[in-house]
């Protein structure tokens, strides 16, 4: 007997077989196993997570810290967390416990040795009794439970990365920064025009830095990283980086080197510290503050605050200058470029301003991915600052960059792009939040990425350019005063937003191909690369991967697979043996052949219908160098004065 929908009985006019549920005697089958050790739902949830292994063994000898009980080595963590937190006006640091405010401690017996500590239950704002909850070092798999419960605007995509969005500020405010200058930094660092360093004073750092402190301090907890910088074992830089958001955590979680338990252990207090307090504005009243947003360093103090931007590149790219600020005093390089590395060995470096292709050549299927963005070279070859990639998405396709594609997954933070509401797949094409849609995975997520991200020292040195003039060749061979010259003018041009219809490109200028970034003056690196490249025989070369056949608006940006073809041809040495010949104005050198490249594209000339145009478009460009290059002529470069006037002579000439 069967009943239909409407509770009536039918009888089928040839039932179907009647199901054996019964076995043995009568006694109904369980397959359900045991029942669960649990009396009640939250003893029951609390069996479902189990406590990480120690990973100090508390009785074995095992180095310096096995003398240390896991007790003690806790809090002497909270210890240090609570002086980085510390109210400098008031003295001593707030009450930090670990753990989520929001996990309540369970009653039951046998989950009692989880060290949670009862959050307290009043409200309280007097800051001197009130805990500061501390989630320290969280894996992705917490970060991400942690942002999709208390951030708006965080989703999970259909390849399991984290969606999130940045807020207002989706790109950095470089005018927004601000370094102390003190009797060190007043000598030491490039101030004045040009220069990205825009001074403040110690005093009020301390007053941003205490705005900081008691943000974070009255919110209900708050994120710590620890982690490193720098592959090079002799010159890893320990960082902590305090912040308010899961986003901002994650982030550098694969930004940054993430440190095994073991180094976690022995981390001792960090070199460098970020505040980030993104989400709470700086005071406008306060001196040298010109807008709610300061991004603030105390090369002094190691310490950076971040005020009124919740931008997560912004701790990246900071901690970027405290390393052109301690490398260099090292006598170590520091390069905002890509790097990667062939079976063979060779080395090859990509200089570029943001967009031109540093993360996209780097990141190729034939070749070893040391980084995409930040690296030293030393006596020893080159090391990445960092641990992960921060690609662009917009209009990312599988297609073209499947490596990169295939790293958006599980752990990785997208950041402000648009998806299906429901299948939650991401459109890459979409810009309603901004263009610079962005992508920050760990670099192992790379399937040849060479871990650890260290190699010799660099064979070739490509400088990215994407001239929306349209003028530069597809390629050139650059001579050791070419590519200084190149380097120091870190020429690119972009077009700005497309909504407002077609725009003319504007030419941007940053030396070293990261003005914003360095501390120095320019010249500084640009001697210590002159140096290095002379004396490991390194080729410097000139990759435009912006436009042919004409300006933005009439002609096209050079097909991504011809770039890189063109980028084959440097790694294997093969473009070393090509036949050149040289450009008027810039007196570029390029090649009349490339394998798998069309041979009229090499030439720009060959692919402008309108001669006159391309003339007067070339001529527009280097009266630009020129007139960029002038803050330049007064710096000597390196020891004599010699390398300086071939630099001059290097540029166009017209
Ligand atoms: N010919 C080309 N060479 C390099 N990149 C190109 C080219 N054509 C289009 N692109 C696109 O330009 C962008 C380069 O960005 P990216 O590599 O992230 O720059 P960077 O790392 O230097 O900031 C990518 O979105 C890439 O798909
Ligand atoms: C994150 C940045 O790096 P890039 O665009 O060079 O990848 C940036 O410049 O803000
Ligand atoms: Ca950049
Ligand atoms: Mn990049």
């Amino acid at each position: 007997m069967a009943a239909n929908g409407n509770g009536v009985s039918t009888t089928p006019k040839s039932p179907l077989a009647r199901i054996q549920t019964q076995k043995n005697g009568g006694i109904c089958h369980d397959d359900s196993g045991k029942p669960v050790k649990a009396q009640t739902i939250d003893e029951l949830h609390s069996l479902q997570k189990k406590r990480s292994a120690p990973t100090t063994p508390l009785d074995g000898v095992q180095g310096t810290f096995a003398t240390i009980s896991e007790d003690e080595r806790q809090r002497q963590q909270l210890q240090s967390i609570s002086a980085s937190l510390a109210s400098l006006t008031r003295g001593t640091g707030p009450k930090v416990v670990r753990g989520d405010p929001a996990g309540k401690v369970q009653s039951v017996s046998h989950v009692a040795h989880h060290h949670h500590i009862e959050a307290p239950t009043i409200s309280v704002s007097d800051s001197s009794l009130k805990f500061t909850h501390v989630l320290y070092n969280l894996s992705p798999a917490e970060l991400y439970e942690q942002a999709i419960k208390y951030e708006k605007g965080s989703f999970i995509t259909s390849t399991g990365a984290l969606a999130t969005l940045s807020g207002a500020k989706t790109g950095r405010s470089p005018r927004d920064k601000r370094v102390v200058i003190d009797d060190t930094t007043q000598d030491e660092l490039w101030w004045g025009k040009g220069s990205p360093n825009i001074e403040m004073d110690e005093h009020t750092f301390m007053v941003n830095r205490e705005r900081a402190v008691d943000y974070l301090n009255s919110l209900d907890k708050v994120f710590v990283n620890d982690q490193f910088l720098n592959w090079d074992p002799q010159n890893r830089i320990k960082v902590r980086i305090v912040s308010a958001r899961a986003y901002h955590s994650l982030f550098m979680h694969n930004m940054c080197i993430r440190p095994t338990p073991e180094e976690l252990e022995n981390f001792g207090t960090p070199d460098f510290t970020i505040y980030n307090a993104g989400q709470f504005p700086c005071n406008r009243y306060t001196h040298y503050m010109t807008s709610s947003t300061s991004i603030d360093l105390n090369l002094a103090r190691r310490e950076m605050v971040i005020l009124g931007t919740q931008y997560a590149g912004e701790m990246k790219k900071g901690l970027f200058s405290v390393m052109h600020y301690l490398m260099p005093m090292r006598q170590i390089l520091s390069l905002h470029s890509g790097c990667n590395m062939g079976k063979d060995g060779d080395v090859a470096l990509f200089f570029g301003l943001s967009g031109t292709g540093k993360t996209t050549l780097s990141t190729d299927h034939n070749r070893y991915l040391i980084g995409d963005d930040e690296h030293c070279w030393s006596d020893n070859g080159v090391s990445n600052i960092e641990g992960g990639c921060y690609a662009k998405c917009i209009d990312l396709s599988r297609e073209k960059e499947p490596d990169i594609w295939n790293a958006i997954k599980f752990g990785t933070v997208l950041e402000n792009v648009v998806f299906d509401e429901h299948t939650r797949e991401v459109d890459y094409g979409d810009k309603s939040v901004t263009e610079n849609t962005r992508a920050a995975y760990p670099i192992e997520y790379i399937p040849n990425a060479k871990i650890p991200c260290v190699g010799p020292h660099p064979k070739n040195v490509i400088l990215l350019a994407c001239d929306a003039f349209g003028v530069l060749p597809p390629v050139s061979k650059l001579s050791l005063a070419q590519t200084m010259y190149h380097f120091i003018s870190g020429y690119t041009a972009l077009v700005a937003g497309t909504e407002d219809g077609i725009k003319e490109p504007t030419a941007t200028f940053s030396a070293c191909f990261g003005a914003a970034f360095i501390m120095l003056h320019p010249t500084k690196y640009a001697a210590m690369l002159a140096e290095k490249m002379l004396k490991h025989g390194a080729t410097g070369w000139l990759v435009n991967t912006g436009w042919s056949g004409g300006s933005y608006g009439s002609g096209n940006r050079i097909k991504l697979p011809y770039t890189r073809k063109i980028i084959d041809a440097i790694h294997s040495g093969s473009l070393l043996n090509a036949t050149y010949h040289k450009t008027e104005v810039f007196g570029l050198d390029i090649p009349t052949e490339i394998e798998g490249v069309p041979s009229e594209i090499l030439h720009p000339e060959n692919t402008w219908a309108d001669k006159k145009a391309y003339k007067e478009t070339l001529l527009k460009l280097a009266g630009l160098f020129k007139k960029n290059f002038e803050t330049f002529t007064n710096y000597k470069i390196g020891k004599d004065n010699k390398l300086t006037e071939e630099i001059l002579a290097a540029g166009p000439n017209f």
